[in-house]
């Protein structure tokens, strides 16, 4: 079961005026970015899991980033990362791995040997899946992003109790790719008219069902930013 509806006030980003928040006070962050699709996993499963009073949201303005950030907070500099006992980790798959196990609320990692082998599979994939279409836009895109979205659309098929990766129930897998097919779908619409669910049904019905989840929904980011930001981003050099 997922956690009861809350409605919260997102706080305003951090910038390089903001004073860092006390570290290491007993209290978990998560550091994120509102925009940022490798943020919104970890931020996306908080919700899920019910954990609003548990793990603090703490955004940072990238564009204009505290330097106490870097220096005292997570070397890597990227956004999400967590400060929790004493320690501040990063990297959003290994991150939302260890939310679900070492937080309360429902597990999202499937105990099926099956599901759980193709559960692994899959978010190994989602690397790949990434990279496939982050080169596409420097590219023949729709040709070259296109097939990275037939590979889901054919996974969604192997489990076919439900509509998520691993069948009825949502799992970290779903958590891992929807901040991503979020984006991409519209980048790929605004931009080369290019609607990522025709001709697959699965994934038509996958993303209809995961936009009803709503932990997920004051994580999505407004189309037209996506499309501004990645246009900036992708195509200002064409
Ligand atoms: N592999 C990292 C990637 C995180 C990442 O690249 N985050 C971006 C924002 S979407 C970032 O913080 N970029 C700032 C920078 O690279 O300086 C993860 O999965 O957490």
């Amino acid at each position: 079961m997922a956690a009861a509806i809350v409605n919260e006030h997102l706080p305003t980003p951090l910038d390089a005026t903001s004073e860092q928040p006390p570290l290491f006070d007993g209290t978990t962050r998560l550091y994120v970015s509102y925009t940022c699709p490798f943020a919104q996993r970890v931020w996306i499963l908080r919700n899920y899991k019910g954990l609003h009073d548990k793990i603090k949201l703490v955004p940072i303005d990238l564009q204009n980033r505290p330097a106490w950030y870097k220096e005292r907070v997570y070397h890597e500099n990227k956004v999400p990362s967590l400060e929790h006992n004493g320690k501040v980790i990063g990297e959003s798959l290994d991150l939302i791995k260890y939310v679900d196990s070492n937080f309360e609320g429902p597990s999202l990692q499937p105990n099926d040997p099956a599901k759980k082998e193709f559960a692994e599979e899959l978010i190994t994939y989602s690397d790949t899946f990434n990279k496939i279409v982050f080169t596409s836009f420097k590219g023949d895109t729709v040709k070259e992003a296109g097939p990275a979205f037939d590979h889901l659309e054919n996974a969604l098929h192997k489990f076919n109790d439900g509509p998520f990766f691993l069948g009825h129930e949502l799992s970290l897998v779903d958590i891992a790719y929807i901040p991503f097919v979020e984006k991409f779908q519209a980048f790929l619409s605004g931009v080369w008219n290019y609607d990522i669910t025709a001709g697959r049904p699965k994934l038509t019905k996958w993303i209809e069902e995961v936009n009803k989840i709503d932990a997920y929904k004051p994580t999505k980011a407004d189309p037209k930013v996506i499309v501004e930001m990645f246009s900036a981003r992708f195509l200002a050099k064409h």
